[in-house]
């Protein structure tokens, strides 16, 4: 699993390896910089071939610092470099003070403030390195930047100028320098995998700067093929997992769960339907069982046979009937996972949801019912972010998770999942990850049914969803352009079989 850090984090690590005598700032910064130009020269061999122009616009701080060093690494490689500097030179501090002056025996360091106002004209430029702020940024950018949309390539070194390193949120209104390259040191942040940070980010860079590894507490969900294998035993042995469905002309989405979770290897899965929606699902179904669950005494009745160990519902179920089941089935204190309208059905009253729920339970809300259960944490989530560290879908997935008391997995692009006791996981669908063809119909009725397969066959609710969250996204990256929510299931054994499972 790939740790992803905090800026206070990553400074602690920093400050620890240079107490301990193990390697000066100075070494660091020199490290970092020849990342970015390494980055640079593996991205654009052709521009590295023949080096044209490049600005560099370097900040107040170690930012800037590293700004200074790869100006003094581009011209050293033959390009011609224009640097501009946002503070005063004297107040620069040590290490980026170094840099300074060895900078100062290669070029000149122009004054941006005056520059901008002269108005700088960009297009002259093949490169821009942006080395204005990095994980030190805590207020708005309060600069009039150059759009460089259109003109050069640009470089973010560590993070995009303006965008929170905690949170990837833009801070206030205040510049944001979009970026088509980013490099960054020892770990991901978390700002480089939230909210706006990879649209911001454009490519990402890690580059190893010799610093230990450990100190972070959130990682990236990686696959972990322990937890699909499918061990000898009967089919009781990998559990039975039961969907419930809504009412006629209304079962698909139960249905794409129920074939999701079995898919994914639970032994047994039972889609439990009203009586109206039984001939619609018999005629749909054939491996899946059905079963007449009218309402939640039926539910209740049916859920007297233990070998059901793992839930599901709220997909199409309406809200009446998902407030009755969902009831009867917490109750039941199995494995459950509630979705769509079994969270909007407690809209009015989210505590009496809560005062059910237990740790066996995973939510799997997307943007609209999180800001329905938890509408104060949604409210922080979208205030303008006025100051950094800012508040995060981290924080607000955490703070839900604890409230609910059970795992929560706050659907989207970057998708946060986080349990009562404070753990937590990010599925960043971006980079190398992006999925977008899963912003499709039916994809997160897919996403309840393999979690639900993966408690029926004994997994932890922080396991289950993150690996659910994975193999979801990398269904949808297996099967491409096109995707629509039936293909999910159905592209699963050849993502599971590439795991080993
Ligand atoms: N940690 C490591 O291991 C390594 C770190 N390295 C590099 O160091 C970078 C972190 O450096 P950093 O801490 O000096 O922060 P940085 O982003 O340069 O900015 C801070 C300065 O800006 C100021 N300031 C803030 N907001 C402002 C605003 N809106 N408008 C105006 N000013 C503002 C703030 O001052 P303040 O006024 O808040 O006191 C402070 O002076 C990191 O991103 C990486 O590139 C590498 O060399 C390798 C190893
Ligand atoms: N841009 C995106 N990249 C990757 N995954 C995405 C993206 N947008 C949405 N998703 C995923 O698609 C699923 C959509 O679920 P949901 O919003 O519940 O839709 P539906 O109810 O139609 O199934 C979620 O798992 C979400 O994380
Ligand atoms: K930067």
């Amino acid at each position: 699993m790939y740790e992803t850090l905090t800026a206070a984090q990553m400074r602690a690590i920093e400050a620890e390896a240079i107490e301990a005598g193990s390697v000066t700032g100075l070494t660091l910064m020199e490290r970092a910089g020849q990342g970015v130009v390494d980055a640079i020269r593996a991205r654009w061999p052709d521009r590295a071939a023949a080096p044209g122009r490049a600005l560099v616009l370097a900040g107040p701080g170690n930012n800037g610092g590293d700004g200074f060093v790869i100006a003094r690494l581009l011209k050293t490689a033959g390009w011609q470099v224009d640097l501009f500097l946002f503070g005063s030179p004297e107040k620069l501090p040590p290490d980026a003070k170094a840099n300074a002056q060895r900078w100062s025996e290669l070029g000149e360091t122009h004054d941006l403030e005056q520059a901008l106002e002269r108005g700088l004209d960009v297009a002259r430029y093949e490169l821009a390195i942006d080395a204005l702020f990095g994980t030190g940024l805590t207020r708005p950018v309060a600069l009039p930047l150059p759009d460089l949309s259109d003109g050069p390539a640009v470089v973010a070194v560590d993070i995009p100028t303006g965008l929170c390193a905690d949170s990837g949120r833009r801070i206030g209104q205040g510049a944001l320098m979009r970026a088509d390259l980013t490099v960054t040191f020892h770990a991901r942040k978390l700002g480089h995998v939230l909210a706006e940070g990879p649209a911001a980010c454009g490519a990402l860079v890690v580059h190893d700067i010799g610093l230990p590894s450990g100190g972070g507490e959130t990682g990236l969900v990686t696959p972990d093929p322990r937890a699909f294998q499918k061990h000898q035993g009967h089919k009781y042995g990998h559990g039975h997992a039961l969907v419930l469905s809504g009412p006629a002309t209304r079962t698909g989405a139960a249905r794409l769960a129920a074939r999701a979770a079995l898919r994914v290897g639970a032994g047994l899965v039972t889609l439990g339907a009203p009586r109206d929606a039984m001939a619609e699902c018999a005629a749909q179904l054939t491996a899946i069982m059905l079963r007449d669950v009218e309402d939640g005494a039926a539910l209740t009745e049916m859920l007297g046979d233990d070998r059901l160990n793992a839930l599901a519902l709220g997909p199409g179920l309406g809200p009446d009937r998902a407030r009755d089941l969902a009831i009867a089935a917490l109750e039941a204190r199995r494995a459950t996972v509630l979705d769509a309208d079994a969270l909007t059905a407690f809209a009015d009253d989210p505590d009496a949801l809560f005062a059910q729920l237990h740790p066996a339970c995973v939510l799997t809300p997307h943007g609209g019912e999180f800001a329905r259960l938890f509408p104060d944490l949604a409210d922080r989530l979208s205030a303008p972010a006025e100051r950094g560290p800012a508040y995060s879908k981290l924080d607000a997935t955490r703070e839900a998770a604890a409230r609910a008391g059970c795992t929560v997995l706050y659907k989207g692009m970057d998708t946060v999942i986080a349990s009562q006791t404070g753990a937590a996981r990010i599925h960043c669908a971006a980079y190398d990850r992006a999925a977008p063809w899963l912003a499709t119909a039916g994809a997160g009725d897919v996403l309840t049914g393999l979690i639900a397969g993966l408690l029926a066959r004994g997994l932890f609710p922080l396991t289950a969803a993150s690996q659910a969250a994975w193999l979801h996204v990398e269904a949808a990256r297996r099967f491409g352009p096109g995707l629509i929510a039936e293909d999910l299931p159905e592209t699963l054994p050849a993502v599971l079989r590439a795991q080993g499972a």
